[in-house]
């Protein structure tokens, strides 16, 4: 498979693009937003989360992005430092603009919602020139946020970070991380995800994700159907190589060129919250791939490292190390636990 090559002479084997934001956690759990009186702060925004997660498994990584001239912008960029990822493509915006804030709610460990803020966000105002060739040549592998195609020109700049990856044989790696906010309308949504998803080499949704790219908006009759065998053929028919369907508290699938179909089920936790699950399980699987890994094992550290994420309070500080994940995995006794 073209995205698990080692890529000699690599300095990076994954560039993430896309937002860099705060995460607001309320801190009163299993209480309504309007009477949570305080919350933590926390590095958050998908592609961030999936960069730490990533980082912390031992990956060499890096970011595109654009952060605000704030206290915020500088506690971002000094936490991806801290995790040593590559911030040489993380720009300071034009003062003025502001970090995209993420409140949680946390109502139960079933039901939490996400209140996000999201006008005039650095994050989105990314361009092109922000893109260096040098820095994507780099990389063995690129992993696309579907929300930095929401407004320009953050989204031309994702699309010369693909145009960019796939000129020099980087894996393009795609997450619809589909956010209602920051989207004019369903139609750009369709338009613009399936542009990327139609280029990429492995593409990560949730079965509503994917949904919005294979229905245009107001039509009855949907190509795949909603359903996961017609998903993945859609996709496997152009780029992609692989599809991951994520389900949450059901599991994930994965689809592979050449017909090869894996299911996994879930490592049970004690849940706090479930946000984070998919960035968590992102950036393992990703870890798993780039290692050269089969597909059940990138599957089995994918959702041990989501089980330990769905169980603290945060994303991206509680993004775990090998360690951690091999320590569920044994735990569990799943056949993936290292032999001791
Ligand atoms: N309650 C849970 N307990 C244990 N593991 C879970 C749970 N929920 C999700 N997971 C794991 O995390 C994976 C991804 O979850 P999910 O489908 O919720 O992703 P997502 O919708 O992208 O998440 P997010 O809320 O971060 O956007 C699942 O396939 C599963 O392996
Ligand atoms: O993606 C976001 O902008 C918010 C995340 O950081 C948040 O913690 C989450 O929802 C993770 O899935």
């Amino acid at each position: 498979m073209k995205i698990a090559r080692p890529g000699p002479g690599k300095a990076l084997d994954l560039l993430a693009i896309g937002r860099l934001c705060i995460d607001l956690n309320a801190n009163e759990i299993h209480r309504p937003m309007e009477e949570t009186r305080s919350f933590t702060k926390y590095v958050g925004g998908s592609p961030a989360n999936i960069a730490i997660a990533a980082a912390r498994l031992g990956l060499r990584t890096g970011f595109i992005g654009r952060v605000s001239d704030d206290q915020f912008g500088r506690f971002i960029r000094d936490y991806l430092e801290r995790e040593r990822i590559d911030t040489g493509s993380v720009v300071t915006d034009r003062p003025g603009t502001v970090t995209g804030l993420a409140f949680t709610e946390i109502l139960s460990p079933e039901q939490c919602s996400i209140l996000m803020y999201r006008e005039g966000v650095a994050d989105l105002n990314l361009e092109p020139a922000d893109v260096a060739e040098s820095q994507i040549s780099s990389a063995r592998a690129l992993l696309v946020s579907g929300t930095a195609l929401a407004r320009s020109p953050s989204r031309e700049a994702v699309f010369r970070a693909v145009e960019l990856a796939r000129k020099h044989g980087v894996a393009v790696m795609f997450d619809i991380d589909f956010r209602p906010y920051t989207w004019a309308n369903a139609a750009e949504i369709y338009t613009y995800c399936r542009l990327v998803a139609e280029k990429s080499d492995v593409i990560f949704g949730g079965r509503e994700e994917f949904d919005l790219l294979e229905r245009f908006p107001g039509e009855t009759a949907q190509p795949a159907g909603g359903e996961d065998d017609a998903t993945a053929r859609e996709w496997l028919e152009r780029s992609a190589e692989l599809v991951v369907i994520k389900h949450g508290g059901r599991g994930s699938k994965a689809y592979a060129r050449g017909g090869s179909v894996w299911q996994a089920g879930i490592f049970p936790a004690q849940v706090v919250k479930t946000f984070g699950a998919g960035d968590s399980f992102a950036g393992a699987f990703i870890y798993g791939l780039l290692s050269g890994w089969d597909i059940p094992r990138c599957l089995a550290y994918g959702s041990a490292s989501a089980s330990i994420v769905v169980s603290s309070h945060s994303c991206s500080d509680a993004m775990p190390t090998l360690e951690q994940i091999e320590q569920l995995l044994a735990k569990h006794q799943s056949p993936y636990a290292p032999k001791s």
